[in-house]
C-alpha cells in the first residue's frame, strides 16, 4: 500500500489578490481564497482521501485553509501540528512591496530571480522589522530569518519533513500538508527529485490540493502526483 500524501497551497490571500510580496506577514485568506479552501475540502472528500492529521505552517492563511478545506471533508477533527518550517519563504525587504511596481523600478528579470531561482536571497529585512518579528511570541527560540533563498527554504523544511510528517506517512496515516506556493514548491523539489533549474518552472496554484502516493523509499509512485482538480469539467 502507498502512503498517501496530500499538499495544499493556500487559498487565495488579501495579499495575492493585491499582488504583493508576501512572506513571513500573516496577512488572511481573501473571500475567494476560502471558497478555494472549501472547495479544496471538497475535492478531498470526493477522492476518499481523508485526512488522518494535518500540518501547516504557523500563518493564518494556512491555517484557515486547513481549518475550512477539513471542515468541508469532515475531518474538522483530525490532530493538527503547526511548524514555522513550513512558513512561506521569508521575502525579506521585498515584504509590502507591489510586484508589478517592483518589477518596474528593478526589472522584469531580477523580480523573476528573486522570486523563482533557487538561490537568490531577497534583500533582507531591516532591523526594526526584524525585532518586531523576533519579539512576536509563535517564534520564541527560533532563529528566525531576515530573508531566505528557496534553497534556504528546503533546509530549514526537511527536517521537519524527515522528523514530522514521515513518521505520520509510515504509521498508515493520510497526511494533509497545508502550507504555502514556495514551501510546498521546495517540498516538491524534494519529492520529485526536481534540478535547481527545473524548480524554476514550477509554480502552484492557489486551494488546489496535489495528492502524492509514496513508495517505502518516500519518493512518489508518480512524479508530480496529482492535482484533485484534474476530473473537474
Ligand atoms: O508573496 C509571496 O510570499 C509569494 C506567494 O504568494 O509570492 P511569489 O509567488 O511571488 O513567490
Amino acid at each position: 500500500m502507498p502512503y498517501t500524501l496530500v499538499l495544499l497551497r493556500h487559498g487565495q490571500s488579501t495579499w495575492n489578490e493585491q499582488n504583493l510580496f508576501t512572506g513571513w506577514v500573516d496577512v488572511p485568506v481573501s473571500a475567494l481564497g476560502l471558497a478555494q479552501a472549501r472547495h479544496a475540502g471538497e475535492l478531498i472528500k470526493r477522492s476518499a482521501r481523508l485526512p488522518d492529521v494535518v500540518h501547516t505552517s504557523l500563518l493564518r492563511r494556512a491555517i484557515a485553509t486547513a481549518d475550512a478545506a477539513l471542515d468541508a471533508a469532515d475531518r474538522h477533527w483530525v490532530p493538527v501540528r503547526r511548524t514555522w518550517r513550513l512558513n512561506e519563504r521569508h521575502y525579506g525587504a521585498l515584504q509590502g512591496l507591489d510586484k508589478a511596481a517592483t518589477a518596474a523600478r528593478v526589472g522584469e528579470a531580477q523580480v523573476r530571480v528573486w522570486r523563482r531561482s533557487y538561490a537568490a536571497v531577497p534583500p533582507p529585512l531591516g532591523e526594526a522589522e526584524r525585532a518586531a518579528q523576533d519579539a512576536d511570541p509563535r517564534y520564541a527560540g527560533v532563529e528566525t530569518p531576515g530573508a531566505e533563498s528557496l534553497e534556504i527554504v528546503v533546509r530549514r523544511m526537511l527536517p521537519y519533513w524527515t522528523e514530522g510528517i514521515v513518521p505520520d506517512l509510515r504509521a498508515g496515516r493520510t497526511v494533509l500538508v497545508a502550507a504555502h506556493g514556495n514551501s510546498l514548491r521546495g517540498l516538491i523539489k524534494e519529492l520529485d527529485g526536481l534540478s535547481d533549474e527545473e524548480v524554476v518552472g514550477l509554480d502552484l496554484p492557489t486551494g488546489v490540493p496535489i495528492l502524492y502516493e509514496l513508495g517505502e523509499d518516500m519518493k512518489p509512485l508518480r512524479k508530480g502526483g496529482r492535482r484533485l482538480d484534474e476530473t473537474e469539467g
